[in-house]
């Protein structure tokens, strides 16, 4: 049995990552692939409590790492990891690139320390294609502040997001087999036209 592909899809509260996700999703169905669609932090009953906490609950910012690195360990262990083993395409709204770039860049959590974490949690896997949903902070603050009421990350100041942001592009430049990144300042009609592009080829 062939085992199926792991794209996450990222960028800074805002960039719009949660508005292509369903359309990504149908583009691969109608290739005749088996998709699954989840999200970090959440995607099991016990990642779901722990994001209520990490997204409403002030905390230590070491806590807040290792919560989520225990949401991704419960994440892999029953949805991740089976569903790639038996051919399934797993599409997660956010994965380690995450970590690395909110916990790492926004919150100055050491990289190393995360490194660690990640090497303990996935050792083995990381995502086939990532895609990087890059837009300024003032385009993705507008674009949230328009939509709904901000959380405990959507709360933080510009400084915050723009470490953030420029972990995710170091990243991107570091692993740029996997990453592939999408300017969201575009309308939706032409980002969906790239990602369609994008995905012919994998
Ligand atoms: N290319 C775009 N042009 C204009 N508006 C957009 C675009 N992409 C997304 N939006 C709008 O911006 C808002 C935020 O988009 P979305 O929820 O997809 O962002 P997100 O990256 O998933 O954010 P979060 O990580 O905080 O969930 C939504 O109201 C959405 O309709
Ligand atoms: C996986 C992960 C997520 N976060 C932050 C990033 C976002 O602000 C929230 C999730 O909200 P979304 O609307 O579903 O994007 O959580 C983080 O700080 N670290 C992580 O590893």
């Amino acid at each position: 049995m062939n085992k199926g592909k792991f794209i996450t899809f990222e960028g800074i509260d805002g960039a719009g990552k949660s508005t292509h996700i369903a359309y990504v999703a149908g583009l691969l169905r109608a290739r005749g692939m088996d998709v699954v669609v989840t999200r970090e932090p959440g995607g099991t009953a016990l990642g779901e409590k722990l994001r209520d906490l990490l997204l409403h609950e002030p905390m230590h910012l070491e806590t807040e790492a290792l919560l989520m690195f225990a949401a991704r360990r419960e994440h892999l262990a029953q949805v991740i990891e089976p569903a790639l083993a038996c051919g399934r395409w797993v599409i997660s709204d956010r994965f380690t690139d995450a970590s690395f770039a909110y916990q790492g860049g926004g919150r100055k959590l050491s990289l190393e320390k995360l490194a660690v974490l990640e090497n303990w949690v996935h050792p083995h896997l990381q995502p086939d294609l990532t895609l990087l949903f890059d837009v300024p902070l003032e385009v993705a603050r507008a674009r949230l502040d328009a939509a709904r009421a901000p959380d405990k990350f959507e709360q933080e100041k510009a400084d915050f997001f723009a470490a953030t942001r420029e972990v995710y592009l170091a990243r991107a430049k570091q692993f740029p087999q996997r990453f592939r990144l999408v300017d969201s300042t575009q309308s939706i009609e032409k980002i969906q036209k790239e990602l369609e592009e994008l995905l012919s080829s994998i």
